[in-house]
């Protein structure tokens, strides 16, 4: 017997999560949990508010269709699902042909807010490669080379991801690269975006020697994936990307054009962020995944993300929003 249940979610968050415009006060998502005879696979659907094109409504009423045809005939149509959708019912599915590894990857990249006694602390508890992310394009680009030169002086094996978020124009990008260090910008793995045009970033990497690497610029109209010099990384967040098949594709092909492919958050739950690792385990091993938001949280969600003492909230704490059975 088919059994199909979706649970929706709806945490609250730390207070100081501002996504592109708008403060997050509390993230919302569904769960899928589908059943087949002993067989239990789960995922989770959380598209994020100014990054996903879909809703969490148009997603919830795509899923439940969806969910009907699933128990009707097994078939599904995956180029009409919104990218959520695909990602949260592909793991869902492979989950219960027991396909995702169960080791994860939870060595994820700190994510720092400036405060070098903080990430110093974050720094000493990992055990692998000492690398962190850095938001930059929030200040002045010089406030933001004068903090990346600081990290990189105090902590000689440190590396750093930055992500600008297409934030600066040339001149401002390059204001930023004259006040890093030169003996440092090798240190800089990958600068996420930093233009507001592909092109453009790809010139600053030209004109500073700082690697790049996409993640908004995946997600434009007809973007294929080429090599261009400086360009060293790909930002891969799968809610954003759809289904597990499609982000297979997306690693793979980086890494035959010699790119690091790195499996981001896109801020889902401590649920969602154990498969995450999971996946990032096993799809892009010995690479750190860009995975550290749960601390973005006041709560979590049925599992716990290693470390992290926020309360954890159940799934039989959460409503149930649709389901059936064939
Ligand atoms: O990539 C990471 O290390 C963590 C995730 C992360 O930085 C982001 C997730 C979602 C939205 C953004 O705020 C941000 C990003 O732009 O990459
Ligand atoms: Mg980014």
């Amino acid at each position: 017997m088919k059994h199909a249940t979706l649970y929706r979610y709806s945490l609250p968050m730390d207070s100081g999560v501002i996504l592109r415009h708008t403060r997050l006060v509390r993230r919302d998502g569904l769960i899928v949990k589908l059943k087949n005879g002993e067989k239990v696979g789960r995922g989770e659907i959380a598209p994020l508010p100014e990054f996903s094109t879909e809703t969490i409504e148009q997603a919830q009423t795509q899923i439940e269709l969806y969910l009907a045809q699933w128990l009707e005939s097994g078939e599904i149509d995956w180029e009409s699902l919104y990218p959520s959708v695909a990602f949260g019912l592909s793991v869902a599915l492979a989950e219960l042909e027991g396909e995702i590894p169960a080791e994860g990857n939870f060595l994820a990249a700190p994510l720092c807010s400036g405060d070098p006694d903080e990430l110093v602390e974050k720094l000493a508890e990992l055990l692998g490669e000492k690398v962190a992310k850095i938001k930059v394009g929030l200040y002045e680009p010089i406030r933001d080379g004068i903090v990346v030169n600081m990290f990189l002086e105090i902590l000689p094996d440190l590396r750093l991801r930055l992500d600008a978020n297409r934030q600066w124009t040339p001149a401002k990008a390059a204001q930023f690269a004259n006040y890093v260090n030169p003996a440092f910008r090798s240190r800089i793995a990958f600068l996420e975006e930093p233009c507001q045009t592909p092109e453009q970033s790809l010139a600053f990497s030209k004109e500073t020697g700082i690697a790049i690497a996409w993640d908004e610029t995946l997600r434009d109209e007809g973007f294929s994936l080429q090599c261009k010099t400086g360009l060293s990384a790909i930002v891969i967040k799968p809610t954003l990307v759809g289904s597990l098949k499609t982000v297979k594709a997306m690693v793979e092909q980086a890494h035959t054009l010699g790119m690091e492919a790195v499996i981001s958050s896109s801020i889902e739950s401590s649920f969602g962020l154990n498969t995450l690792s999971r996946i990032a385990h096993w799809l892009t091993p010995g690479t750190v995944p860009g995975l550290d938001t749960v601390s973005l949280f006041g709560e979590q969600l049925e599992q716990a993300w290693p470390g992290c003492e926020l309360p954890l909230k159940t799934l039989t704490d959460c409503e149930v929003v649709w389901q059936a059975h064939q």
